[in-house]
C-alpha cells in the first residue's frame, strides 16, 4: 500500500479520499439495461441474468421448506449458536430505537403522528464473493422489531443453483417470511417491479456490491431505500502509540470483502506508516482472499500522512466513510471529533469485526461519501409516519382568519373559501 502526503494533489489520491475512481457510469449503463429487461420481461430475465452472473439456470426462484429443513441439518451447531448470540446482541441494541406515535389534544381538537411498520420490505443480502448470515441478521432484526408483516429477502444463488444453508438458518432464526434465489441489479429490480414469482415491496434494504447499489440508486422512488450501501470502506486515524500489525490486519479484514474495497490509513507518523507496510507484507501471504486484497489495496488503498492528527481528522470529516477506527493515544476524545461517519470503533481492542458480528450495532451502512446525511440500518427505516388532524367547528372558527390571510397571500383563493364556506348560513 502506497504512501502519500496529504498536502499531495495527484488525482489517484484525489480519487481515493472522494471515491471517485469507482466505475460509476460503466455500471450504471449495465445496471438500466437490466433493470429495464426485468421490467419489460420479468422472470425470464431473472432468468437469463442468473445463469449469465451466478452460472446456474433457474426456472423456480424461492426457497422451499424442504431446503430450510435441509440447511439446519447441515449447519455446524457452533454456527448456529454465534448466530444466535449475535441475533440477542443485535436485538439489544436495536429495541430502543422503536419510536411511538404522539397526539396533542387540546378542547375540540387535536393533531397526532401515528407510527406504522411498512408492509411489504426486500431484504438484499449479498453472496458473490461470500455469503453473509450476518448481514442477514442486521437487516432482519430491526424489519421484524418495528412491525413489518412480509420480510423478504433476496441473495445470489451458487453455481448449484443453492444458497448457503447459514444464510437460510440466519434467514428463519431472525424471522425472514420467504428467500427468493436471486441476486444483483436484477433481483432490486424484480423487487420493485415484481414478477410472476417475486412480490413486488414497498421497500429495499441491504448493502451489495456496485451493481447492486446503483442498481437500488435507480429503482428509489418505484420504491423506498435505505441508503446507498456499496462497497464497504474502512479509515483507520492513528498515531505513532498504535500497533501497526493490528492496522495491517484491519486494512485487509476489509479489502478482502471487495476488490473495490477502501482501506485508507490517515497518520503523522512516517514510522508508523512504514511499519504497516511492513507488516502487510509480512501478513498477506496467509490471507486466502490475498488476490482480492492485493487488487483493492493498489487502487483503493491508501496510507496518508498529515502534519498534525487535527488534519487528519479533517479528512476523515471530508470522507464521510463507513467505518472509522481511531487508534491514538487518547482515542474516545479524538473519536469525538469524528463528525461525518457510519460507525466509528475506539481504541486498539476495537477492531471492526467487533461491529460486522457481535456489538449489536448494525453493520449496513453508508458508504461512498454519503454518511455525511446518512445513517445505520435502523429500525426507522422500517416505519412510517401518518399526521392526523381533528378540529372542531369552533376550533376552526379560531384558525379561520389565519388561513384565510395565507391562502389569499398565496393566490389560492379555494382555499380560503373552503373555510370561510363551512360559516355561511344555511351550512
Ligand atoms: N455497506 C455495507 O453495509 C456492506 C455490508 C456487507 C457487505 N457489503 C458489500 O457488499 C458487497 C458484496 O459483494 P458481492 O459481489 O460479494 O455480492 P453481491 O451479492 O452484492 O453481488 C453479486 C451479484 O453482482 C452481480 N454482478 C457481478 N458482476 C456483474 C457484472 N459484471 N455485471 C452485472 N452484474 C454483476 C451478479 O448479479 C451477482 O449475483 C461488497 O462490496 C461488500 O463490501 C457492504
Ligand atoms: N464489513 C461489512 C460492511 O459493513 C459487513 C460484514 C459482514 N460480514 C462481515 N463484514
Ligand atoms: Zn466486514
Amino acid at each position: 500500500m502506497k504512501i502519500y502526503q496529504s498536502t499531495d494533489q495527484s488525482n489517484q489520491l484525489n480519487k481515493i479520499i472522494s471515491r471517485s475512481n469507482l466505475p460509476t457510469e460503466q455500471v450504471e449503463k449495465v445496471v438500466k439495461e437490466i433493470i429495464q429487461d426485468v421490467k419489460e420481461n420479468g422472470d425470464l430475465a431473472v432468468s437469463n441474468y442468473t445463469k449469465k452472473f451466478d452460472g446456474t439456470e433457474l426456472m423456480n426462484f424461492e426457497v422451499s421448506e424442504e431446503e430450510f429443513e435441509q440447511a439446519f441439518q447441515e449447519t455446524n451447531q457452533n454456527v448456529i449458536d454465534a448466530l444466535l448470540v449475535a441475533k440477542e446482541n443485535i436485538e439489544r441494541f436495536h429495541i430502543k430505537q422503536k419510536l411511538t406515535g404522539y397526539k396533542i389534544e387540546e378542547t375540540d381538537q387535536f393533531i397526532q403522528q401515528i407510527v406504522r411498520p411498512i408492509q411489504t420490505v426486500g431484504l438484499y443480502i449479498p453472496g458473490g464473493k461470500a455469503a453473509y448470515p450476518s448481514t442477514v441478521l442486521m437487516n432482519a432484526i430491526p424489519a421484524i422489531i418495528a412491525g413489518v408483516k412480509d420480510v423478504i429477502m433476496i441473495t445470489p444463488p451458487n453455481k448449484e443453483g443453492k444458497i448457503n444453508n447459514s444464510l437460510l438458518v440466519a434467514a428463519k432464526i431472525s424471522g425472514v417470511n420467504r428467500v427468493f434465489k436471486v441476486g444483483g441489479a436484477q433481483g432490486v429490480a424484480a423487487l420493485a417491479y415484481g414478477t410472476s414469482q417475486i412480490p413486488k415491496v414497498d421497500k429495499i434494504v441491504g448493502p451489495g456490491n456496485m451493481y447492486v447499489a446503483t442498481a437500488k440508486r435507480l429503482v428509489s422512488g418505484i420504491v423506498g431505500i435505505d441508503m446507498i450501501a456499496g462497497p464497504t470502506e474502512v479509515v483507520i486515524v492513528a498515531d505513532e502509540t498504535a500497533n501497526p500489525r493490528f492496522i495491517a490486519a484491519d486494512l485487509m479484514a476489509q479489502a478482502e470483502h471487495d476488490e473495490m474495497a477502501s482501506s485508507v490509513v490517515l497518520t503523522n507518523s512516517l514510522s508508523l506508516a512504514e511499519q504497516i507496510q511492513s507488516e502487510i507484507s509480512m501478513l498477506i501471504d496467509e490471507q486466502p482472499k490475498k488476490v482480492i486484497i492485493e487488487k483493492a489495496f493498489d487502487q483503493y488503498g491508501a496510507i496518508i500522512l498529515t502534519d498534525k492528527m487535527d488534519d487528519a481528522i479533517e479528512i476523515v470529516n471530508k470522507m464521510a466513510p463507513e467505518h472509522v477506527e481511531v487508534m491514538t493515544e487518547n482515542p474516545i476524545e479524538m473519536a469525538e471529533k469524528i463528525t461525518n461517519a457510519g460507525a466509528i470503533f475506539i481504541g486498539e481492542y476495537t477492531p471492526e469485526s467487533v461491529g460486522d458480528y457481535y456489538a449489536g450495532t448494525n453493520h449496513t451502512l453508508p458508504t461512498s461519501g454519503t454518511a455525511r446525511f446518512a445513517s445505520s440500518l435502523s429500525v426507522l427505516d422500517f416505519l412510517k409516519k401518518t399526521s392526523v388532524v381533528y378540529f372542531s367547528k369552533q376550533s376552526l372558527s379560531k384558525a379561520k382568519e389565519t388561513i384565510e390571510t395565507l391562502a389569499n397571500e398565496e393566490g389560492l383563493y379555494a382555499h380560503a373559501r373552503s373555510v370561510s364556506i363551512r360559516f355561511e348560513e344555511g351550512n
